[in-house]
């Protein structure tokens, strides 16, 4: 302790009233004798203690803060260390690049210290610490941040930073209410994106033309990094070699890292890619951009394929979209977890899984009624007796909840859609529940079959008697970015995408009312 204290400088003061010195004074002849010196000494003995307390604390806070610079050192150097490899990586690089294979293994990575090698350092470019570094030879190997942007709501065409606070006002007993959902959204960027992960649907050629136009442009015009799923990856390089600095991920874990990196997704069509790109984050959600290749395409409002003879339309809406502010639906997700009956915890056992559209319960393969008791908040709603239950978010409200007969609801509406699939029973109507309650759906034991649960149409489940789906609303929304505004896309998406109440206007001739 001595030697901490010298190196910390607190010995002077101290060492006068050490509890060492306390203790020899108490040993010694004089204590039996003078009860004001035992006094004095225990005195003493308190202050020596209360020192040493202050002394130990200093010292460990000086020793922590040490140990952050070390660690802080050790860091930067290790940095610098990384970029001057990267750049004589570069210089190799660029020597080799004519001898360079463009094998679809040699595909960049995410990886960690410990797999660090000067070859992955360069080109391939992604370095440890979940810091991106773009090795390519048109980039200076340079740290890249993800982007920041702030949210505001607007308030009739007028933006206003301040977010709902106040939701009753009791003011001189009336009562008023200032906001119940939210308004329109508008994303600012406060520092450039410079990340963008563009997902496409599979086995389509339209889209695999724009997707390899989009990612030259990006690179060239934006100098932008660019991800792509490793199929996609596969793809681009048997086209050209050019789109060696396209990255990709290999595993889970790298996936599940994504959101950190990726400023925009770009999903390239239909709403089923939209579905797919929102399962890929099991928690925050970057932007997405969803360009229309599909034959719908409710929840994708960037339209390419009507634009095919105006090859630039995209590079205009992603201008503007980098450039911001956007305006933006924030779409709800239900957080369902599948409880088990043999499981002693409910939430021991299985993975929360996200919905963007809908969860649904059905008979699967099975040709019995589906019997389902379902729960609010723990107040009994009411047993499902027929096909199955869809519970639905407001975005999946024009999907299967509508082919069941569900209300279309506007995607800002916080809520969760209860639909029946083909009752059997004349007067069960569909429900809509507010977005705070947390919904559970049994399977009895008395049931005479097993029950089948799927999410946005995938990973089916089966549920036994006894097993329970317990759904309720997300933390994380997914941010989808609007041609015009929520309420506008999504009027045009019912009218285009459904004719919704397209009929012919009454002529004005005939009878009229006297
Ligand atoms: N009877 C039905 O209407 C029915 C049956 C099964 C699944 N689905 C829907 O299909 C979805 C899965 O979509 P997919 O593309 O992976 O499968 P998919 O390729 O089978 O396409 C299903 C259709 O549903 C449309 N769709 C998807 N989400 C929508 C939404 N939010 N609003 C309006 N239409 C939407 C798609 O455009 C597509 O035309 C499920 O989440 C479910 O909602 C509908
Ligand atoms: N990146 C992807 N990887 C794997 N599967 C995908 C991917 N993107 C989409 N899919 C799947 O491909 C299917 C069709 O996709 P999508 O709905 O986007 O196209 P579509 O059917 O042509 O469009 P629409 O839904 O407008 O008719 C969906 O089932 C979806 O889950």
């Amino acid at each position: 302790m001595a030697c901490s204290q010298s190196e910390n400088g607190f010995i002077s003061s101290f060492s006068l009233f050490s509890e060492k010195s306390v203790q020899e004074l108490l040993q010694s002849p004089v204590q039996g004798s003078d009860d004001h010196l035992i006094e004095f000494s225990e005195t003493l003995r308190t202050v020596a203690k209360a020192l040493r307390r202050v002394a130990e604390g200093k010292a460990s806070a000086q020793a922590e803060a040490a140990e952050w610079k070390r660690k802080y050192e050790l860091e930067r150097a290790h940095n610098l260390k990384l970029e001057n490899r990267g750049k004589s990586c570069l210089q190799f690089q660029t020597d080799l690049d004519d001898m360079r294979t463009n094998s679809p293994t040699n595909q960049p990575t995410l990886y960690n210290e410990t797999n660090e090698k000067p070859e992955r350092c360069s080109r391939n470019g992604i370095c440890s610490h979940e810091v991106l570094r773009d090795g390519s030879p048109d980039s200076d190997s340079k740290m890249i941040r993800k982007a920041s942007f702030k949210l505001s709501w607007c308030c009739k065409g007028e933006q206003s930073d301040q977010q709902k606070h106040d939701i009753v006002s009791f003011e001189r007993g009336n009562i008023t209410t200032a906001e119940r959902s939210s308004k329109q959204i508008s994303l600012k960027w406060e520092s450039s994106p410079q990340t963008v992960l563009i997902l496409t649907k599979p086995n389509s050629v339209p889209v695999q033309i724009l997707c390899a136009e989009m990612i030259r442009w990006l690179k060239q015009q934006q100098k932008l990094h660019i991800y792509v799923e490793p199929r996609v990856r596969v793809e681009l390089l048997m086209e050209s070699s050019y789109f060696n600095f396209v990255q990709t991920w290999k595993d889970e874990k790298e996936i599940s890292a994504l959101h950190t990196k990726v400023d925009l997704v770009l999903t390239l069509g239909g709403d089923g890619t939209v579905l797919w790109a929102a399962s890929m984050f099991k928690g925050p959600v970057p932007p997405i951009v969803p360009f229309s290749l599909g034959s719908l395409g409710f929840m994708t409002p960037f339209s390419e394929l009507n634009h095919a003879s105006d090859s630039e339309h995209y590079k205009e809406c992603l201008e503007s979209i980098l450039k911001g502010p956007i305006s933006i639906t924030l779409r709800h997700r239900l957080q369902c977890h599948v409880v088990r009956d043999a499981a002693k915890n409910e939430y021991e056992t299985e993975e929360p899984i996200l919905v963007l559209n809908e969860v649904t319960i059905d008979r699967g393969i099975s040709s019995f009624l589906t019997n389902l008791e379902c729960y609010c908040d723990n107040s009994f709603v009411t047993c499902v007796q027929g096909d199955g239950l869809i519970l639905s978010t407001t975005s999946g409200s024009t999907a299967y909840s509508l082919a069941a007969g569900g209300s279309m609801v506007h995607p800002q509406v916080p809520g969760i859609l209860f639909t029946p699939i083909c009752p059997h029973s004349l007067s069960f109507r569909p429900l809509i529940m507010p977005e705070h309650v947390t919904l559970r759906v049994q399977v009895p034991f008395n049931s005479r079959s097993p029950a089948w649960v799927s999410f946005d149409g995938k990973d089916r489940k089966q549920l036994a008697p006894g097993d329970a789906l317990v759904c309720s609303m997300a933390p994380w929304p997914v941010p989808t970015a609007c041609l015009v505004d929520s309420t506008n896309d999504f009027l045009r998406s019912i009218h285009e995408g459904l004719h919704w109440n397209l009929r012919k206007t009454q002529s004005f001739d005939g009878p009229r009312e006297s």
